[in-house]
C-alpha cells in the first residue's frame, strides 16, 4: 500500500548512484519443535515482525530436494516459447498466470525486466495451467510444493494471531486455500541476464523495483549465487520509496534451505500497524561487483479469503473483506502509477496494470 506521495526526485540519477548499504541483522528463526516451542517462536517473529519487517525461517520441514525440484519445474516451464506461456496469460480478475515485462512498479514508472507465472490452489487456475502434453508433471508438482508451503505458511499464521491476541485458528481460517474464495498465489519469478556493457540509451533493467507486498505475508526461495534480494531498514521507509537509503542484502542462503519471510501491507494493517511491511527489491546490476546473470526466484504469498473479514485487534481501521482490501490495493496503486507516468511525461503508451502480480508494485 503506497500511501504516501512520490518523491519528486531525480529517481534515475539516484538509482545509478552507488548503492549505499548498511549491515542489519535479520532474524533467523528455526521452526524446529514446533508444537512444544511455539511461544517462543512466536515471541520471535512477532519481535521481528515489528523491528525488521523481514526474517528467514530454518527447520521449517520442507526438503531443499522439494525446493529444488520446484525450481527445476519454473526453467522447465520459462524455457517455453513465448508463444506457448501466451496461452496461460495473466488473468487480472484471477491475479493468475504468465506476464512478461508488463510489471511496472510505482518507484521505477518502468517494468521490471522479467516473467512471472502465478498460480493459486482453486477455480482462478482454470485455463490457466499449460497442458499436461505442453508440461508433463509440472501442475502436480506445483501443487505439491504449494501444499507444502501452505503448510508451513500456517504454523507462521497461528503464531501472528497468538501473538495478536487473536484465537490461533483466526488466521489460518481466513486463509483457507480449500476454499474457492481463496486468493493465495505462488509465483515463479525469472529474471533476465542483464548486459554488463553500459547502455548508451541510459536505460535501466530494473529486476524488481522497489516495492512493498501487499499480502498478509511472502516466503521467498531463493538459488544459489543469485543474489539480488535487497531491504531498505527501517520502519520509517517503509511506506515511501527510500531511493538513497541504504540498503542490507538478502543472500541466498541455500545450506540453511531458508525461506525469506517479509510482512506484506495486509498484515500492517491487520495488526493495526504493529508489525511493519518493508521496502524491498532485485536490484538492477549496475555495481561490478553485482550479480548480472539470471536470476530464479519462487514467491508464496498468503493472501485472505475474498470474504475474509479483515480488522486489526484495536479496530485502528474500518473493517473490510479480503476483497476489498485487493481491490483497493490495486485501485490505489493503479491511481499513483498513473499519474506518476503522467507527470513524468513516460507515459507513451498506456501501463499494463492488469491488477495483481503484473500491476504496479502488486504482489509484489
Ligand atoms: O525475486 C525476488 O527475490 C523478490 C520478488 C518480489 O519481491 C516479489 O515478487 O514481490
Ligand atoms: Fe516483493
Amino acid at each position: 500500500m503506497n500511501t504516501m506521495p512520490i518523491n519528486h526526485v531525480d529517481l534515475k540519477a539516484l538509482i545509478m548512484a552507488p548503492t549505499k548499504y548498511i549491515s542489519r541483522p535479520v532474524p533467523t528463526i528455526s521452526l524446529h519443535d514446533f508444537d512444544s516451542r511455539i511461544d517462543s517462536i512466536t515471541a520471535q517473529l512477532i519481535d521481528a515482525a515489528e523491528k525488521v519487517g523481514f526474517f528467514t525461517i530454518v527447520d521449517h520441514g520442507i526438503p531443499r530436494t522439494m525446493v529444488d525440484h520446484m525450481f527445476d519445474q519454473s526453467v522447465r516451464f520459462f524455457n517455453q516459447s513465448d508463444h506457448v506461456k501466451a496461452q496461460v496469460p495473466f488473468s487480472a480478475q484471477y491475479n493468475a498466470g504468465w506476464e512478461k515485462n508488463a510489471q511496472i512498479r510505482l518507484s521505477t514508472g518502468a517494468a521490471d525486466h522479467k516473467e512471472s507465472y502465478q498460480m493459486q490452489f482453486g477455480a482462478g487456475m482454470d485455463g490457466l495451467w499449460l497442458s499436461e502434453d505442453s508440461l508433463p508433471g509440472f501442475q502436480d508438482s506445483a501443487l505439491s510444493f504449494m501444499r507444502a508451503l501452505q503448510s508451513v505458511s500456517e504454523k507462521l499464521l497461528t503464531c501472528f494471531a497468538r501473538g495478536l491476541g487473536f484465537e490461533d485458528d483466526y488466521f489460518v481460517t481466513a486463509h483457507d486455500v480449500r476454499r474457492p474464495e481463496s486468493q493465495t498465489v505462488c509465483r515463479l519469478l525469472h529474471y533476465f541476464e542483464t548486459p554488463r556493457v553500459p547502455n548508451t540509451t541510459g536505460e535501466i533493467f530494473h529486476r524488481a523495483g522497489a516495492h512493498v507486498d501487499w499480502g498478509f505475508l511472502t516466503l521467498l526461495f531463493q538459488k544459489a549465487g543469485q543474489s539480488g534480494l535487497e531491504i531498505c531498514p527501517g520502519r520509517d521507509v517503509s511506506t515511501s520509496f527510500g531511493y538513497g537509503d541504504a540498503w542490507t542484502k538478502i543472500e541466498p542462503d541455500i545450506e540453511k534451505n531458508a525461506i525469506v519471510c517479509n510482512v506484506g501491507e495486509l498484515l500492517m494493517f491487520w495488526s493495526d500497524d504493529r508489525f511493519k511491511s518493508t521496502l524491498h527489491r532485485v536490484k538492477a546490476p549496475c555495481d561490478p561487483e553485482d550479480y548480472y546473470g539470471e536470476r530464479y526466484s519462487i514467491a508464496f504469498f498468503n493472501q485472505p479469503c475474498r470474504d475474509a473479514k479483515i480488522q486489526g485487534p484495536a479496530k485502528k481501521y474500518p473493517l473490510v473483506t479480503g476483497e476489498e482490501f485487493t481491490r483497493n490495493a490495486m485501485t490505489r496503486n493503479y491511481k499513483a502509477l498513473q499519474d506518476k507516468l503522467k507527470s513524468d511525461e513516460v507515459a507513451s503508451k498506456e501501463p499494463q496494470l492488469e491488477g495483481g502480480a503484473a500491476a504496479v508494485s502488486a504482489q509484489a
